[in-house]
C-alpha cells in the first residue's frame, strides 16, 4: 500500500536562502565554508544539492535546520524565516543529517514504534511509513538483519512519521552498494511523486541527476548553477566523440563549420594546435569531442575532405561535465575551502 501525501499547503518555494554565509575558525585562521549562498528549492519534486567534498553542503543543510548559526544571510522554509521562527515549521520538516541510532536487536517496526511514541505520533503511522519506504514486508525483522540500504530506508521511514512536507537528506547513499543506492533513489523519487519536496545533497553529480527535477550546484561555498536538470543539461547541446585519422585537420574542418571541438588527449602543457599538427604529421588517430553537430553532419563534412571517421559515439552532457565546464581545472574539488579574504 502506498500512502498519498497532500503536499504543501503553502504556495511558493520550499526553501530559499539569500546571502547565506558561514565562516569557521580553525587553527589556520578563518575558513569561509558558505559564501553568500542564494538557493531556491521549489516545493514538490527532488532537488539535488550538489558539489564536491568540502563545498559547503553539510554546513548549509545544518543552517537550514537551525543546527549551525549563519554569520549572515536569510533562510526561509515555506516562507517562514528560520532559525527565528523554526518552531512554526519544524513539524513540516524531516531530516537525516547523521545516521540515526536504532536498537539492533529490535525489529524495524518496534524501533519506529518507540520513536512514534517519543514524538507523540499515532502508532498507525508505523505500518504506513514502512510501506512508504518499501519495508512493509520486513518490519518484523530485526534491525541488525537489514542490509545497509534497508537500514537507510528505515531512517527515511523515521523521518516520515510526522508526515513532513519537506525532507532533507545529507548524502543518504554514502557507503551503500549499487543495489542500496538504487533503493534509496527509488524511495526518494516515490516520496517526491507523492507531493513532497526532497532536498538531497550529494558529491556524486551523476547519481542524483537521474532522479532530480531541479538542482543547485555549488563549488567552494558558492552557487555555480541552479535550475531544472533538463534545462541545464539541454543548455549546451549534445556532444559526439569522434575517432578520426588526422585529428588536426579534422578539428579545423569541424571548427570552420562552426562547431566546438575539444581534443581530450592533449598532453599537459602542450599547445593544442601544435599537438594536433604533430599528430597529423605522425599520421596518428585522435579522439575529438564535438559539440553542437549531428553525427551524420560530422561524417559528411570529414569524408568530404578525405578524412575517415573510425569511431562515432554520441554522448549526453551530464551535470558532472557541466560542473567541470563551470569551474575549469583550478576549481576542482577542494577539501580546504577558502581562507577568509582570499576571494
Ligand atoms: N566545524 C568545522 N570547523 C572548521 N571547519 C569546518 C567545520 N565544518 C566544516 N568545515 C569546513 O567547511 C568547509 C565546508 O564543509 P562541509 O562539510 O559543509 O562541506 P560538504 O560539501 O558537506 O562536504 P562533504 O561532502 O565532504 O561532507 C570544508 O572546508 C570543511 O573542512
Amino acid at each position: 500500500m502506498s500512502v498519498s501525501h497532500a503536499g504543501p499547503v503553502t504556495e511558493g518555494p520550499a526553501v530559499t536562502t539569500r546571502g547565506l554565509r558561514k565562516t569557521y575558525r580553525t587553527v589556520r585562521g578563518r575558513r569561509v565554508a558558505v559564501h553568500g549562498l542564494d538557493m531556491d528549492v521549489p516545493a514538490g519534486g527532488v532537488h539535488g544539492f550538489l558539489g564536491p567534498n568540502g563545498s559547503g553542503k553539510t554546513t548549509t543543510i545544518r543552517m537550514l535546520l537551525g543546527l549551525v548559526r549563519p554569520d549572515r544571510g536569510d533562510v526561509q522554509i515555506f516562507g517562514t524565516p528560520v532559525p527565528k521562527r523554526l518552531p512554526e515549521v519544524i513539524d513540516r520538516v524531516g531530516a537525516i543529517v547523521e545516521s540515526p541510532k536504532f536498537f539492533p536487536t529490535f525489529t524495524g517496526a518496534r524501533n519506529l514504534a518507540l520513536l512514534a511514541q517519543a514524538i507523540g505520533t499515532p502508532q498507525e503511522r508505523v505500518g504506513e511509513v514502512l510501506d512508504e519506504v518499501g519495508l512493509g514486508t520486513r518490519g518484523k525483522d530485526t534491525f541488525r538483519s537489514y542490509s545497509l540500504g534497508m537500514k537507510q530506508r528505515l531512517a527515511i521511514a523515521a523521518t516520515l512519521l510526522k508526515s513532513p512536507d519537506l525532507l532533507i537528506f545529507d548524502e543518504p547513499t554514502n557507503g551503500l552498494d549499487p543495489a542500496g543506492i538504487h533503493e534509496i533513489r527509488q524511495t526518494m523519487r516515490r516520496l517526491a511523486d507523492q507531493g513532497r519536496t526532497v532536498l538531497v545533497s550529494s558529491h556524486i553529480l551523476s547519481e542524483v541527476e537521474q532522479i532530480a527535477d531541479t538542482v543547485t550546484i555549488i563549488g567552494r561555498g558558492r552557487v555555480l548553477a541552479q535550475g531544472s536538470v533538463a534545462g541545464l543539461i539541454g543548455g549546451g547541446g549534445e556532444s559526439v566523440e569522434v575517432g578520426v585519422s588526422h585529428p588536426g585537420a579534422a578539428a579545423r574542418v569541424l571548427r570552420d563549420a562552426g562547431f566546438t571541438v575539444d581534443w581530450r588527449a592533449l598532453p599537459q602543457g602542450e599547445d593544442a594546435a601544435e599537438a594536433l599538427a604533430r599528430a597529423d604529421r605522425a599520421e596518428e588517430s585522435g579522439l575529438l569531442t564535438v559539440t553542437g553537430a549531428q553525427p551524420a553532419e560530422i561524417t559528411r563534412l570529414l569524408a568530404g575532405q578525405g578524412l575517415w571517421v573510425e569511431r562515432l559515439v554520441p554522448s549526453r552532457r551530464g551535470l558532472e561535465q557541466i560542473f567541470l565546464e563551470l569551474t575549469g581545472d583550478d576549481a576542482l574539488p577542494s577539501t580546504l575551502g577558502e581562507q577568509e579574504g582570499a576571494a
